[in-house]
């Protein structure tokens, strides 16, 4: 079974001297009662960049442009016991935006601080990444859930292509 392509998009903001994360209490469907990242379903035919101007604009009513998106990466979502579930997203932080953060019938916003993300009320995987990424590391997590749809069974990193591994760097010949 192919994974559900979805995307997501961090946006970012310094208030009152603090660096803040837009999250979102997720109101129905899938991960309905957790706090998770604004975005969504990438649509047949629709560009990932498209659908992540979509899906904040629907779920927050903020303007994001292509522009300003910062690709991050990706996550693969896999969940062994229900493979219907799986989805493949691609990341990205925004720190440009026009308007406020408004409340949708899916979604009900809320800025975070950075450094103490609402780890409890998050997807359990989401510590595994979402720090990662938002501290400025770039690549491609696979997270694989454990039976109960909710634990983490493992979690891989792989850094983006063309990275240089630290260990190797000044040791040409
Ligand atoms: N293990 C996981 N950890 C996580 O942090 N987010 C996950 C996750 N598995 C899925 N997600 C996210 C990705 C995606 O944004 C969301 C599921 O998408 P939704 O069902 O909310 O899609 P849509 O907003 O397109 O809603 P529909 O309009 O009903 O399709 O859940």
């Amino acid at each position: 079974m192919t994974s559900a392509p979805v995307t997501l998009c961090f946006m970012l903001r310094t208030h009152e001297g603090r660096e803040q994360v837009l999250l979102g209490l997720k109101k129905t469907g899938f991960g309905a009662g957790k706090v998770v990242g604004i975005g969504g379903h990438v649509e047949p035919g629709e560009s990932i960049v498209a659908a992540i101007c979509r899906e904040v604009a629907e779920e927050t009513s903020l303007v994001i442009g292509a522009m300003d998106l910062i690709p991050a990466g990706t996550v693969a979502f896999v969940f062994p016991a229900k493979p219907e579930w799986d989805m493949f997203t691609t990341v990205f932080l925004c720190r440009t935006f026009a308007g406020d953060a408004v409340e949708s019938d899916e979604i009900a916003p809320q800025w975070h601080p950075v450094g103490d993300l609402p780890h409890a009320h998050m997807w359990a995987d989401a510590s595994h990444w979402l720090p990662a990424f938002l501290s400025g590391e770039r690549g491609h997590w696979r997270v694989v859930l454990n039976d109960d749809n909710e634990t983490v069974a493992s979690s891989i990193h792989t850094p983006p292509l063309g990275a240089v591994p630290a260990d190797s760097r000044g040791m040409g010949s």
